[in-house]
């Protein structure tokens, strides 16, 4: 129940709409006593022998009351739905916000689509927790109170009459709860399984296209479906059973009252039948409601236990109580020791190096040797087990985020563009910055160029993920994106393996421009990259060496 606990503490942010919400269902509620109450109270008197005109003012009154609840519907669905929208934003925001301090997990990484399903689907299921139970539940108890007064008030003996069936709808929700929680927690996993798997396929249609693989990926989503559809039939199906019992109950409850006056040991009136059958149904109306609303129960624990545990998410870097500012100088890894896993192999361990200002220095060595690894640290994408990276003075973990991102950029090895055009892609690292700087750091870096194949210069969309465009394009764009931060430290992983020969060349001299300023560091296997740069560092087993003489010979 943590889960649902946790989430449901969210609605303490939107007090005045959840107490105008409980207001409103009270209201509700009694008018719709009323109404049954009224109605029932207009047959008594009828078949008392009661005539028109003496009838009339009754029957207005039953008729206004119906009015008034039909308006009162609408406006408790209205109300209850805008507090369930609120707190869906809410937790919508939240659960984003956890991402983003916890994303690129460290350990134990989840897919996606996983991730997505938490914060689309299971945030959307707490609709109904919000919006039908949690001011329900609350105002269930209240009409409980007042029908059982109601019902004392006529004979003790129709509340002997109803109470049976009450408890066999209290005992429901507990009765089938082992079974809805366990087929809600398998609804849930399913559809996000399904969801993750549909974005990896979708993201992956080009590779399983040329590995002839597409029939054998739609063989696995069917089977996804089917397993999802089996899920979903479980539950329906231990749903509906609840729900029969629980109109069964209800149903009993109101012959029970029926058979109590007619068998007359009671001595209530027999005038009073409609009265009482009105109030031993309208007694387990409400619980009724709330045994309806338990049978999501598995289902919203399920999706609140994994918005909860994404809430819960540790951060995988922590902010400084106060930024020192961003910072300039040279780039150094001291004694740096790193692991992926507490138990995995160690990545790094003791590395160290500086990239002074001015420099541009290669960091190379064989697949898997940790570079990219050193790339991510850089980036405080993690924190090192042992040591620490700077830049000029200043320790990466006193920087906020913002000053950090100030102060180092990178051309990641696996760029990843945004649906929408070049010039907002570019934009993404400075949103404020003006046009013309956004154009003059494209121009630096090659995307204005007439041979760039961008058609629409800056406007020219860009594809979903940049898929429209080749790699050695979308390494234009991600330079051009770290021309326009002008960041003191710059890092470029593999950033030129997708460009030929010339257009290499062309980068490398825009690259130099402003290097006197700058810390460079450039991951690569290329040798005419390497042979660019003023220094070698060669990184094995976790450790750095630097290479007086490149190619070694
Ligand atoms: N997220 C991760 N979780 C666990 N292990 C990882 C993760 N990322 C990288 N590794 C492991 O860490 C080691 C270093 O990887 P890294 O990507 O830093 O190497 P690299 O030198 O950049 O390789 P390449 O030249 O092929 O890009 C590898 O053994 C890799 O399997």
């Amino acid at each position: 129940m943590t889960g649902l606990r946790a989430v449901s503490r969210h609605i303490a942010g939107h007090r005045a709409v959840f107490v105008w919400t409980l207001l409103t269902n009270l209201v509700l509620q009694l008018g719709l006593l009323a109404l049954g109450l009224s109605g029932a109270v207009l047959l008594s008197r009828a078949l008392d022998g009661a005539t028109w005109p003496a009838l009339t003012v009754l029957a207005g009154a039953v008729a206004l009351t119906a009015v008034l609840c039909a308006l009162t519907t609408w406006r408790e669905s209205y109300v209850s739905h805008d507090l369930a929208y609120r707190v869906l934003a809410d937790l919508r925001g939240r659960v984003f916000t956890a991402l983003r301090r916890s994303l690129p997990a460290r350990h134990a990484p989840r897919r996606s689509g996983d991730l997505g399903a938490v914060a689309l689907s299971d945030v959307e299921t707490l609709e109904w927790l919000f919006a039908h139970t949690a001011a329900q539940l609350l105002v269930s108890g209240a009409m409980l109170a007042v029908t059982t007064a109601l019902s004392l008030a006529i004979s003790p003996w129709l509340v002997l009459a109803w109470l049976p069936c009450l408890l066999v709808i209290v005992a429901l929700p507990w009765l089938f709860g082992p079974a809805t929680a366990r087929g809600g927690a398998e609804l849930t996993a399913a559809g996000a399984a399904l969801q993750a798997d549909i974005v990896d396929t979708v993201q992956g249609m080009r590779e399983l296209a040329a590995a002839g693989a597409l029939d054998r990926r739609r063989r696995a989503l069917a089977d996804s479906t089917r397993t999802l559809a089996r899920a979903q039939w479980r539950i329906a199906r231990l749903n509906g059973a609840e729900a029969a019992l629980s109109d069964l109950a209800v149903a009993a409850a109101g012959t029970a009252a029926l058979a109590l006056v007619a068998g007359r040991a009671s001595g209530i009136d027999v005038t009073l039948a409609p009265v009482a059958f009105t109030l031993a149904t309208v007694a387990l109306g409400p619980i009724g409601q709330i045994s309806a609303l338990l049978r999501n129960l598995g289902t919203l624990r399920a999706a609140a236990d994994r918005v909860g545990a994404v809430l819960a998410t540790p951060p995988s870097v922590a902010e400084p109580a106060s930024s020192a500012g961003p910072a300039h100088g040279a780039l150094t890894f001291d004694g740096v020791g790193f692991r992926y896993t507490p138990d995995g192999p160690a990545v790094l361990d003791g590395t160290s190096f500086t990239v002074r200002v001015g420099e541009t220095v290669a960091l190379v060595g064989p697949s898997g040797c940790g570079k990219s690894t050193c790339v991510g640290l850089a980036l405080r994408l993690w924190d090192p087990d042992e040591g620490a990276i700077r830049v000029g003075d200043t320790d990466l973990r006193d920087m906020s985020d913002a000053d950090l991102r100030a102060t180092v950029a990178a051309v990641p090895q696996r760029i990843h563009l945004f649906t929408g055009t070049v010039g907002e892609n570019i934009a993404l690292a400075a949103p404020a910055a003006t046009p013309e700087r956004v154009r003059s750091a494209a121009a630096r870096a090659g995307v204005l160029a007439p041979d760039s194949g961008f058609a629409d210069g800056l406007d020219t969309p860009v594809g979903e993920g940049g898929r429209a465009l080749s790699g050695g394009q979308r390494a234009r764009i991600a330079l051009a994106r770290v021309l326009l931060t002008d960041a003191p430290v710059l890092i470029l992983d593999e950033a030129m393996a997708q460009l030929d020969a010339a257009s290499e060349e062309t980068l490398s001299a825009v690259l130099r421009e402003g290097a006197a300023h700058r810390a460079t560091l450039v991951v690569t296997h290329r040798a005419a990259t390497i042979g660019a740069c003023d220094r070698v560092l060669l990184l094995g087993g976790g450790t750095v060496d630097e290479v007086r003489e490149w190619p070694p010979s």
